[in-house]
């Protein structure tokens, strides 16, 4: 099974529960929803420049960086052809910790199914702000674990409180990390604080992408 590649590189991860740790990051043409906020469209653009990779080629690639951290992403990983079995063949290696970013509206559970205690998920709740709420697959929340990640990324004080509310009424604290992320650039960081403390948000984390504050926000690769 041949994989779409558009970018792989080493950094720093800016994003989520491994934030500032190295990681190996694989980066797969195309999604299947279009985020009103979205800081990799070029990435889903259907004339996007990639490389053909299999399996083996991506774990060579991986094992070569001596990185043990890796972040498959987009794109939309889920939504690759033999995705499953990807994992599944790099998960073999005890020694590689896999995160999985997606967007919250592609099922889970066969990924989940595989009860890998090396293979996390990064799930985004997306809000009315991304224009793409309505895509939810809110059947996901059955299969996060306690060491899977759901992540709010809020443009507004609309997606602020509806945040809140989905917290509430899936018990997400007791049930796995949360993170509370602005859209870079749209909403002031101290006003998702005072949310937070005006409304007691025990257990949940403030996370500003990190790439975007250490390099130029558009640039590629890092
Ligand atoms: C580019 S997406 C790729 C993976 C997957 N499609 C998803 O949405 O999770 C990776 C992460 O970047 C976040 N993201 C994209 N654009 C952003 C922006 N302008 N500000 C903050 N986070 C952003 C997404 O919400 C998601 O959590
Ligand atoms: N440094 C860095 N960390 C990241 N964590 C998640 C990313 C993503 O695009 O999914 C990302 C990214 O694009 N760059
Ligand atoms: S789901 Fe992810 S890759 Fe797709 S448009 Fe939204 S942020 Fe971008
Ligand atoms: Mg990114």
């Amino acid at each position: 099974m041949n994989y779409k590649i558009v970018e792989k590189f080493v950094s720093i991860n800016g994003e989520g529960d491994l934030s500032g740790q190295l990681s190996v990051f694989i980066r797969f043409a195309m999604c299947n929803l279009e985020c009103s906020y979205c800081d990799t469209l070029w990435a889903n653009d259907k004339n996007v420049k990639y490389e053909l990779m299999n399996g083996k080629d991506i774990y060579e690639y991986i094992k070569s960086t001596k990185i043990k951290n890796i972040t498959l992403t987009g794109g939309e990983p889920l939504i690759q052809e033999g995705i499953l079995e990807l994992v599944d063949f790099i998960s073999q290696d005890s020694e590689l910790n896999i995160e999985i970013e997606t967007n919250g509206s592609v099922d889970i559970s066969k990924v989940a199914s595989l009860n890998k205690n090396n293979i996390k998920f990064t799930m985004d709740y997306k809000l009315d702000s991304s224009n793409m709420r309505n895509k939810m697959n809110i059947d996901n929340f059955k299969y996060i674990r306690n060491c899977d990640t759901v992540k709010f990324v809020v443009g507004d004080c609309d997606d602020l409180s509806v945040t809140k509310s989905i917290i509430e009424e899936y018990g997400l604290v007791n049930k796995c990390k949360v993170y509370i992320s602005p859209v870079f650039g749209k909403i002031e960081p101290s006003e998702i604080v005072e949310f937070m403390k005006g409304n007691k948000m025990n257990g949940v984390t403030l996370q500003i992408q990190l790439h975007k504050i250490i390099w130029e926000p558009h640039k590629r690769g890092v």
